[in-house]
């Protein structure tokens, strides 16, 4: 009998199944560890099942002590993970136990895979009936043998792209021994290559609002059997940017499904919470007893420097660390765009990347990839890559820009100091905001330490960068779009910072808009010029989310727990400071004031268009005349800047009702002024003054007169008889002129000819002299008539009725010629002396 491969292993794969399945129900017993006499009962609750589970696996230390299918042990192994991590040693368990879970641990401690093994173990049909309910759940997908006709199993949502796109790569990486299909979707992605493919996934790892697009536009795309959700950096997603989207997508999914957050700072909100329909959910934060809430092996500086010199620094600090691979993040595309570009031109000596929201996917992508191959290099980010990604052995991270929270803090330097590894962290704060982030720092439990910057060493780029503005209009357009810095935005030296960079005047920064003042703080003068960080979210979502950190702060919500109080303490704090502040309410006044309306014509909305900045100054100084005044305008909340508008004379009703092409119909059409020769007016008219677009009532005649006023001139007569008598005399005057110029032109040409003449003359050698008077006149007139020179006939084409012979009879006709043979004779000559005399 030949062997039955098949056959084999599924009864290989049936054993090992029924194997696991024996050691969840005494996990103790099974495992490797130690017992505990608690774990030999078999609990009916599933909480209680669940708790016992997290002890049972207490102490393992290695992924082969879970019971985990051999599929996954050997994907584990394949990419060396071998050993647990702290949260992975408590999350797995509870995850396999069905629980749901908030999962808080630092950054770069191996929450990915603390969700993505429990994920394909689910998945991967392992039928361990740990609790009750699970493994009811459990038992169905092994039973139901879950392919891709149950379609989507589990899912995990990513706030961006470059996450989703590392989740994806793990998963393939340890999940590689799974018959299961998984699926990428995020935007900037071929939508109808996905929507071909997106039905037949088990797994999927999207971003949320692609996600949703799916949702509503794929044919087919269920989420209703659903068993896992998980949502990575989830207090991110769960922030208000994403409320709506995440409210819709949670609407589509099963209730009865199992769901897992994780994030380095995690939200405990009961509102959050009740959103996602979490059930006793399980907190798993391995840092909670820890001193520090970022990692141990992280050094984390801060300076202090002006404004003007940060670019000096961060320059000094990159010719000094040409052997580093570091992060240095800015809070807006278009800050790092501009130093990306300035920096690149300076040719620093280590090779600079950049990446922001603004970018395609294609190039965000290939950057993310290219970055994480350099072993030195020094990129320039938005906060897009502030969270979850995970850059090989990075040495520094630098903030150019102060972060807007101290989360955001925690998120940007856990791009180095990952896993085991060691890594620095260097903040530029302005002398404004020393005092206030050291106050949020503390609060939140992160050690740093201040350091100074050494003068002797520091080199002096303004004057390079001036000259650059100076060169390349891009480079002044990307500086000039400048500024998002963070707190007391009044005091700083805008003035001084935009000479070191070169540009001609101060950015613009837009302040909060005056219903942002009244919703959130308007204490803390965070401005919301630019949105460019909120790369796959809208900037409208992104906006939302600004307010609703200022919200934060305002308001003090009863269902936050420590730690968003935490948070929540620091920022009032910073708001109690803020309002203490007296300058602040006179910006609100100022604002009040500078209510500005929308611009209004072509010229108007071209010079209000983005980059013309540096001609409003000038535009401003163009407009500003008599009769233009400052409109307000209620519904342009958006827009601060002063804008003016010309001022419109009052209409009545029924203008007002007209189309401004109709009204201008309406107007009198003016007349022309003519004016002589010398500029004077040779003939006047009456015209009306348009006040631009005013009531027919408001126009008035007015005479038009320059050298004479209306009585003197009606002294000369009526007007038409004026009228009349300068016409008389200008036509008068015209024959006149008429007749001079005929009688130049016709002495010019006879000057010509005879030129021309004596030139014929000269060359044949006859003394022109001589016989230039009586030659002349002959052969001026053979070849004129009347003065003027002969016309030519202009030869006709024929037409298609007329023969060559009638068109040969008209020639002769016309050229009354006499065809006669030569004369031979005398008689012959007789003859034609004769026929010639008749012919005349
Ligand atoms: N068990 C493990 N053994 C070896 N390396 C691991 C293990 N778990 C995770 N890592 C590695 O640690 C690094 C950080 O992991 P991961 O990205 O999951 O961290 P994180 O906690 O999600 O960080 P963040 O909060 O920044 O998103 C990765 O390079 C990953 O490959």
């Amino acid at each position: 009998m030949p062997p039955k491969p098949r056959k084999n292993k599924r009864q290989a794969e049936s054993d090992e199944l029924s194997a696991l399945e024996q050691r969840s129900k005494d996990p103790v017993r099974s495992s490797y560890h130690t017992p505990h006499p608690s774990h030999y009962t078999f609990r009916t609750s599933p909480y209680l099942i669940a708790i016992d589970f997290q002890d049972a696996f207490a102490t393992a230390t290695l992924f082969s002590e879970l019971p985990l299918s051999i599929r996954t042990q050997e994907g584990l192994k394949r990419a060396n993970f071998i050993e647990l991590t702290d949260i992975q040693r408590k999350a797995i368990p509870l995850a396999l136990a069905g629980r749901d879970i908030l999962g808080a641990a630092k950054t770069g401690s191996g929450k990915t895979l603390a969700f993505l093994v429990p994920f394909l173990v689910v998945n991967g049909r392992q039928s361990a009936s740990y609790t009750g309910k699970t493994s009811q759940i459990l038992e169905l997908l092994y039973r139901a043998k879950w392919s891709q006709f149950d379609g989507l199993g589990a899912l995990v949502i990513s706030p961006t792209r470059e996450l989703a796109v590392q989740i994806f790569e793990v998963l393939k990486k340890i999940g590689r021994q799974h018959l299961l299909s998984a699926g990428l979707i995020i935007g900037g992605k071929d939508l109808i290559i996905e929507q071909e493919r997106v039905n037949r996934m088990n797994i999927l790892v999207c971003t949320p609002g692609r996600l949703l697009q799916h949702m509503d536009q794929t044919v087919g795309f269920d989420c209703g059997n659903l068993q896992l959700l998980v949502l990575d950096e989830a207090d991110r997603i769960l922030d208000m940017g994403f409320e709506k989207t995440l409210n819709a997508i949670i609407d589509n999914l099963s209730k009865q499904r199992q769901t897992l957050l994780f994030s380095a700072t995690q939200t405990k909100s009961v509102r959050d919470l009740g959103r996602l329909s979490l059930k006793n959910p399980e907190y798993v934060a391995v840092h909670e007893k820890s001193e520090f809430s970022t990692p141990q092996k992280l050094a984390q500086h801060y300076l202090v420097c002006d404004l003007p010199q940060k670019l000096d620094v961060l320059f000094s600090f990159i010719k000094t660390h040409l052997t580093c691979k570091a992060i240095v993040f800015l809070s807006a595309c278009k800050q790092v765009r501009f130093v990306f570009e300035a920096f690149c031109r300076l040719h620093p000596g280590v090779p600079l990347l950049h990446l922001h929201g603004k970018q395609k996917q294609t190039k965000r992508v290939e950057i993310f990839a290219k970055f994480v191959s350099m072993k030195s290099a020094f990129l320039f980010a938005t906060d897009i890559a502030a969270r979850g990604l995970d850059f090989p052995a990075v040495d520094w991270v630098l903030q150019l820009d102060c972060p807007e929270d101290a989360d955001t803090y925690i998120h940007r330097v856990g791009r180095t100091a990952r896993f085991d590894a060691a890594g620095q962290a260097l903040l530029f704060l302005l002398p404004s905001e020393e005092e206030k982030m050291l106050e949020l720092l503390k609060t939140k439990k992160i050690p740093v330490e201040k350091i100074k910057v050494r003068q002797s060493k520091q080199q002096n780029v303004q004057k390079q960068l001036q000259s650059l503005c100076f060169q390349d209009p891009e480079i002044k357009y990307l500086g000039q779009k400048k500024d998002k810095s963070v707190f007391k935005v009044h005091e700083l030296p805008t003035e001084e910072y935009a000479t070191a960079l070169g540009l001609p005047g101060t950015p613009k920064i837009k302040f909060i808009t005056k219903s942002h003042a009244k919703n959130a703080t308007r204490q803390v003068p965070k401005e919301v010029e630019e949105l460019d960080s909120s790369e796959e979210v809208e900037s409208e979502v992104e906006e939302r989310r600004l307010m609703r950190k200022k919200n934060e702060i305002n308001t003090e919500s009863s269902t936050d727990d420590s730690e968003s109080e935490g948070k929540g303490k620091g920022k009032r704090q910073l708001k109690k400071n803020y309002a203490s502040k007296p300058h602040e309410d006179d910006d609100v006044e100022e604002e009040k004031k500078s209510k500005v309306v929308k611009p209004k014509t072509k010229v108007d909305r071209m010079f209000n268009r983005k980059n013309q900045d540096i001609l409003s100054v000038h535009y401003g100084r163009l407009i500003d005349r008599e009769g233009d005044k400052i409109v307000a305008n209620e519904d342009d909340d958006e827009d601060n800047f002063i804008t003016l508008k010309r001022a419109m004379l009052p209409m009545s009703k029924r203008q007002l009702n007209k189309t401004k092409k109709e009204r201008i119909k309406d107007l009198p059409k003016g007349e022309r002024i003519v004016f002589d020769d010398e500029g004077r007016v040779s003939a006047w008219q009456f015209s009306y003054v348009r006040i631009n677009i005013p009531s027919v009532k408001e126009e008035k005649p007015q005479c038009q007169t320059t050298n004479q006023d209306e009585k003197d001139f009606l002294k000369a007569g009526d007007t038409k008889t004026q009228i009349r008598r300068f016409l008389q005399e200008s036509s008068e005057a015209m024959t006149t002129a008429d007749a001079t110029d005929k009688e130049v032109a016709k002495e010019k040409r006879r000057q010509k000819k005879a030129e021309r003449k004596a030139k014929a003359r000269e060359m044949e050698g006859v003394d022109p002299s001589e016989t230039y008077s009586e030659n002349e006149e002959n052969a001026a007139t053979i070849q004129f008539s009347d003065g003027e020179p002969e016309e030519k006939p202009i030869s006709k084409t024929k037409r298609w009725f007329q023969n060559d012979e009638e068109d040969e009879a008209k020639t002769r006709k016309k050229k009354r010629v006499l065809e006669i043979e030569q004369p031979q004779t005398l008689e012959d000559q007789e003859a034609l002396a004769l026929r010639l005399l008749g012919s005349l």
